[in-house]
């Protein structure tokens, strides 16, 4: 009796693993520059008001709104308070004081009139229209209060979220730090694109590319593209990088064949192979290589990019602190019918239309079809009992982009 096929490793499964295996990086307080799309780890404080202090919401005259009340009426003018003025004179009666946008409103002042209703006079100004008290004066405080939390644990740090914590005066944040990732390109036959090409190379295209999700997960990456199919030479490229990465991100090497480079230098030392229930990707590897983890990809670049996708961007992602590491999951109706392997989880490539509600495959499901990986902003995915879904069905959709 022929022996039953091993079990194949479920995809949660084997994302939990490689979720677990990166685990999390240490809490540095990072440059606000740096800090794009990373985590706060701590509650920001602000030690400060916002605006610090009371100032003019208008380029104009600071008055007391009780001198212009008859207006028309002419007051000479006292000075100028440009933004930046920490001297401030103090209003005397009767007068006016030029102020811009953003300067601080001098004590005595309770009002502040646009120059739009003046003559603009420097050494007196005709004030044509009266203004109620408190006109265009941002309050000190309105926005912010002193000892108030400005930006929880937890908050994704986008451009308005950096602004603020500038504007409340933090040079650094809390942050979990980017993971470096070595990303390792392996094979014999991968030549630098620009280069002439022999019959039976081809152009390394998975390093490019898997640099770049790295960089678009918030990840730094490392890249080495060229190591070939060759035991030594592959442990000498890996052993040199090993104690500057987090993680270690092989492509190719890792099926059935004679020249499985990857599986040949990593099996039996921490990195455990198996075959993961879905397609595009089913031989995957992860574990341990002298205490870095390394998560090993199968080779044909669409299997690489999926597989990246499922795999290696939540864990990237959930390393830096983010509560929903995964891309968005959205539901659409298939414009044609698809077909699946029965017990595996498919990932079809597709362009999704979000205002007709519907998703359409792009290309069919081969794993080496990178001209159609390009042209699609979502991947489908097909859960591992069905093996065939018609037009109109409902599937559930993964928005690639950014
Ligand atoms: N007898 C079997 N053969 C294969 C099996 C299997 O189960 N039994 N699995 C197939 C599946 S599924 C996949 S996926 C691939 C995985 O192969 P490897 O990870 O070993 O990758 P390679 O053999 O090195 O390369 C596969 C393919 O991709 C091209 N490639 C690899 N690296 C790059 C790169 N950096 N840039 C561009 N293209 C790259 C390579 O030239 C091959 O065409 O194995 C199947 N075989
Ligand atoms: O796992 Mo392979 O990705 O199907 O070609
Ligand atoms: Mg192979």
């Amino acid at each position: 009796m022929a022996n039953p096929a091993p079990r194949m490793t479920g995809v949660d499964e084997h994302l939990a693993a490689v979720v677990e295996l990166v685990g999390v990086t240490p809490v540095a307080e990072l440059p606000l520059a740096d800090c794009l799309g990373l985590v706060l780890a701590r509650d920001l404080v602000s030690a400060i008001a916002l605006p610090p202090f009371d100032n003019s919401a208008m380029d104009g005259y600071a008055v007391r709104a009780a001198d212009v009340a008859d207006a028309p009426v002419e007051l000479p003018v006292a000075g100028d308070i440009p933004a930046g003025r920490v001297d401030l004179p103090e209003l005397a009666h009767g007068t006016a004081l030029r102020i811009m946008t953003g300067a601080p409103v001098p004590p005595g002042a309770d009002a502040v009139v646009q120059v739009e209703l003046t003559d603009g006079g420097t050494e007196r100004v005709l004030v044509h229209g009266d203004v109620p008290e408190g006109a265009h004066i941002r309050r000190a405080g309105e926005d912010v209060r002193p000892g108030s939390v400005v930006l929880r644990a937890g908050a994704e740090l986008g451009a308005a979220q950096l602004g603020l914590a500038a504007a409340v005066g933090a040079a650094v944040l809390p942050v979990r730090r980017r993971p470096r990732v070595l990303v390792l390109s392996t094979g014999s036959e991968l030549v630098e694109p620009g280069t002439p090409l022999l019959h039976g190379q081809i152009y390394e295209s998975n390093g490019v590319m898997l640099a770049a999700a790295v960089t678009a997960a918030g990840a730094l990456p490392t890249l080495l593209r060229f190591v070939p199919d060759d035991v030594a030479a592959f442990h000498a490229a890996l052993d040199e990088h090993l104690s500057t990465v987090d993680l270690v991100l092989t492509s190719g090497g890792v099926s059935a064949g004679a020249y499985e480079v990857v599986k040949d230098a990593l099996a039996g030392n921490g990195v455990e192979f198996r075959k993961v229930a879905m397609q595009p990707g089913m031989p995957q590897g992860a574990g341990r290589y002298r205490g870095v983890p390394v998560v090993t990809l199968p080779g044909n670049p669409v299997s690489a990019q999926v597989s990246f996708e499922v795999f290696v961007r939540p864990a990237l992602r959930a390393a830096m602190g983010h509560r929903s590491p995964g891309r968005p999951r959205l539901s659409a109706r298939l414009t044609e019918p698809v077909r699946s392997p029965a017990g595996r989880r498919q990932f079809r490539r597709g362009v999704h239309d979000p205002v007709a509600g519907t998703v359409s495959p792009v290309g069919g499901p081969g794993s080496h079809l990178l001209g159609a990986l390009a042209l699609a902003d979502c991947l489908i995915e097909v859960p591992e009992p069905l093996a065939e879904l018609a037009a109109g069905d409902l599937v559930t959709v993964l928005p690639l982009a950014p």
